[in-house]
């Protein structure tokens, strides 16, 4: 089984270089990230005839992997223009001999972009993990650079991350270069990841250096992929079944004008796999059946509480901020049954205090699924501050709260309370669209419902979700006009894929055949 992939933030690799600079034969790293990059480049973006390059070195060691990659693609007959936009007596030693070595290869330096030439490729080396855009943003000569960079509209290999984006939180204040592939040197960095790193970081290709970071640093947050999604996955489901094994959920919302929410989230959870779905609504005269889903089973909400043999509880969806909510919530939060807490969940948990404590002292386990509106409100904050420490919000509420968390958006962030993070992979803006986190709500309860930790129910739901939206992408199903009910459909098709693989249709076709 593979590992999972680790993220490691700046100081986390600035301590792993440290330790590999210690060693009695130090690793010329830069050297090696150049080799790499290069490679990478020709390889990836290169071509006969398409063999031209424009290398942007820039004022510290990012700028040293730019003299090095340009080198070698030199020395391997590409033609290479670079420009370098630092003072030569302020660079460090390692970036120095590189810049030296790039000369005394007959390499020129050019101070901007020459008016003259055209080119194929661009090489961005302006700024890597020494750029804290957040504190210190970029003037108006870098800003003008990367938006003609960005303007030529070109292939680009961007080295460790692209220049203007923050490494540790994924924002990129004013502008930064819209990369084809980021070749990352060391360890993943959370700031590709999320928020704008989704916009910039293009293709990520991880260059190790030959360093095993694990064993220098033991990391605290992973890559939500498809290979740790494979060690999560259910138990293919015995022969001999029935539904009670399965679990029963049970949804509580849909107030008056929002019942669709309510039954977006119980299609979810009916087809991606509990055995019973129940719905308790908060609508004045609910309807009895969704004549489009009637294997729902749809009670008014005091019913629900009334249940013996629910397995977990959604609470949510459609459920707004009247009193009936409030005092529905409360006793929800009473109750020693798994619980997934979403939208006016999440509102009226950070409007009463009481019931925050009620939330923090469950023994049973707790899953808030907001997107950085409802975290904002429940940290009392702002959106900004949320989006600009994507990762530090997540944890702050998987503290706080005492709950696994995870916090919507481009690269959603899954917390929980012992510190540990995960960055999702998948998904797209198709998701941007009314009823995904409901959908969202319903597959984690659905998980819950069959037997999965909450931590694994919540990742793998996150994964899932984003995962059946990428599937619609490539029938052209979005991203413009995706809905939620079409993730519910393609989620499903895909849990299945990964659980069974070929296998449940050779079994079937063959019982099949013996009659
Ligand atoms: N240190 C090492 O052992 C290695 C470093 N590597 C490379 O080195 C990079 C980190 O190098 P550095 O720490 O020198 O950092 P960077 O090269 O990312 O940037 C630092 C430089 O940018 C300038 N700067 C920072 N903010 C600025 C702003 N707002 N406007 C204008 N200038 C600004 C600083 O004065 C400094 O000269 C990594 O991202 C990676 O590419 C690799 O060579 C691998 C090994
Ligand atoms: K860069």
């Amino acid at each position: 089984m593979n590992n999972p992939i680790p993220l490691y933030s700046t100081a986390d690799i600035r301590e792993i270089e440290q330790l590999a600079a210690a060693r009695p034969n130090p690793p010329n790293l830069m050297e090696k990230a150049g080799l790499a990059a290069a490679h990478i480049t020709k390889n990836k973006l290169l071509s006969n005839d398409k063999s031209n390059l424009l290398v942007l070195a820039g004022p510290g060691n990012n700028g040293g992997d730019a003299f090095v990659t340009a080198r070698y693609l030199r020395a391997w007959g590409f033609q290479v223009t670079t420009i370098f936009t630092g003072d030569p007596s302020k660079l460090s030693q390692d970036a120095k001999q590189a810049l030296q070595n790039w000369l005394n290869a007959g390499g020129e330096l050019h101070n901007d972009i020459p008016s003259s030439g055209s080119w194929h490729v661009i090489i961005d080396g302006l700024f890597g993990i020494g750029l804290n855009p957040d504190k210190y943003p970029l003037d108006e000569k870098y800003q003008r650079l990367i938006a003609a960079v960005n303007h030529m509209n070109l292939p680009v290999l961007a080295l460790d991350i692209p220049s203007g984006l923050s490494a540790d939180n994924g924002i990129a204040p004013s502008t930064a270069i819209k990369a084809t592939i980021t070749a990352t040197f060391i360890g993943l960095k959370p700031g590709l990841l999320t928020h704008d790193g989704c916009e910039y970081a293009g293709e990520i290709i991880l260059c190790d250096l030959d360093l095993d970071a694990v064993s220098m640093k033991s990391p605290q947050s992973w890559l939500l992929d498809q290979s740790l999604i494979k060690t999560l996955l259910p138990a293919p489901r015995p022969a001999n079944s029935h539904k009670g094994i399965f679990g029963s959920v049970g949804i509580i919302g849909g107030a008056s004008g929002m019942v669709g929410a309510a039954l977006l989230a119980g299609s979810a959870a009916l087809k991606l796999g509990a055995g019973r779905v129940y719905l308790g609504l908060l609508a004045n005269q609910p309807s009895t059946v969704d004549p489009a889903q009637p294997e729902l089973m749809l009670r008014p909400v005091d019913e629900l509480f009334e249940l013996d043999h629910l397995t977990c509880l959604i609470v949510g969806p459609g459920l707004g901020k009247e009193i009936s909510a409030c005092l529905c919530l409360e006793e929800t939060l009473q109750t020693s049954l798994p619980v997934v807490l979403d939208a006016d969940a999440l509102n009226l948990i950070a409007h009463h205090s009481e019931l925050a404590s009620a939330l923090r002292s469950r023994h049973a386990p707790s899953l808030l699924t907001p997107h950085a509106a409802e975290a904002a409100r429940l940290l009392g904050t702002d959106i900004a501050t949320v989006q600009n420490h994507r990762m530090q919000a997540a944890e702050d509420l998987a503290r706080n709260f005492n709950c696994s968390v995870v916090l919507k958006g481009a690269g959603s962030i899954c917390a929980f309370p012992n510190g540990h993070c995960y960055f999702n992979a998948s998904g797209n803006p198709g998701l941007s669209s009314a009823g995904t986190g409901d959908v969202l709500s319903g597959m984690t309860g659905a998980l819950l419902a069959q037997g999965l930790t909450s931590e694994n129910a919540l990742l793998l739901a996150v994964y899932l979700h984003g995962a059946a939206a990428d599937a619609l992408l490539e029938t052209l199903a979005g991203p413009i006009g995706m809905t939620a009910s079409e993730i519910i459909d393609s989620a499903r098709h895909l849990l299945n894929q990964w659980v069974y693989g070929h296998h449940a249709r050779f079994r079937y076709s063959h019982a099949y055949s013996i009659y």
